[in-house]
């Protein structure tokens, strides 16, 4: 009886599956206040703790496993991913790297300290470059010290030839991640429990693309490192319903959003 009762029910209770997204932890070059873009930048001991330390436990709180990762080819979120992975004991979740999760390129910026760029072209024009939907950064030149090792990287071997970019505006960049968005898409409706490890750029336009937020409300959408982020979907109808769910300590997230947000010193 009960159980019959259970089965009955059950089919008026939604079926349910979560996406969850994170951005790597702090790199060497998000330390100086860097733009970093393609330059492959390793993760700092900070950022190594950040998923250890932030990433994990709000993840085992929540009780999340995956069956599936997606992270970029840049060793700041594969090496987040494996943290993260190995330190909630399931290093046998398979992980898919795909170029269109890289970071955006951030053109002839890259390298450059976020402050130094503002005290030269001044801090509307820097927040132009980092947050203007439609503005790209100049593109990048050969004299730029980052140029031959981004252009030559054998990582980006994947970028179809005519795709390799030389600078990208945010539009540019949720182009680019928009197709990659509903392979995942595809995959979480199949029941796949998913967990994408990607970058302050690419974590916004996920964010854009799955809540549908403007142009104008995406420029106000900071990501913080290592902070779980989480979204429902309804499997019977694909839809999205609850969502933008940060995991962790409200307070710590508002101090590091905030740090994201500024140009720093
Ligand atoms: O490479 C970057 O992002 P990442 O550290 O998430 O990979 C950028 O430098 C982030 O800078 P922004 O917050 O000015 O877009």
């Amino acid at each position: 009886m009960f159980k019959f009762l259970k089965s009955k029910l059950s089919q008026f209770i939604p079926k349910l599956n979560r996406l969850v997204i994170v951005r790597h932890g702090e790199s060497d070059f998000n330390i100086g206040n860097r733009f970093c873009g393609w330059h492959d930048a390793p993760l700092s001991a900070i950022g190594v703790k950040e998923a250890l330390t932030v990433a994990v436990p709000a993840l085992l709180q929540s009780k999340l496993e995956f069956d599936v990762v997606y992270t970029s080819v840049l060793s700041r979120s594969r090496e987040t991913a494996d943290m993260i992975l190995s330190n909630m004991n399931c290093s046998y979740v398979p992980v898919k790297e795909d170029w269109r999760l890289s970071e955006r390129h951030y053109g002839n910026l890259t390298g450059e300290r976020k402050r130094e760029v503002a005290n030269t072209y001044g801090e509307d024009q820097v927040m132009q470059w980092r947050r203007a939907y439609d503005v790209a950064p100049p593109p990048i030149e050969e004299t730029n010290r980052y140029y031959y090792t981004i252009c030559s990287n054998p990582i980006f071997d994947e970028v179809p030839p005519g795709h390799f970019p030389n600078s990208e505006s945010m539009h540019m960049c949720v182009e680019r991640v928009a197709p990659m968005w509903q392979e995942v898409r595809q995959e979480l409706l199949k029941g796949s429990k998913v967990l994408m490890v990607v970058h302050g750029t690419v974590a916004r336009a996920l964010v854009q693309l799955i809540e549908g937020l403007s142009n104008d409300a995406i420029e106000k959408i900071n990501i913080a490192n290592c902070v779980p982020r989480v979204y429902e979907f309804d499997l019977t109808t694909g839809k999205l319903i609850g969502g933008g769910i940060n995991l962790g300590n409200p307070d710590y997230i508002k101090r590091k959003v905030a740090e994201v947000a500024a140009i720093g010193q």
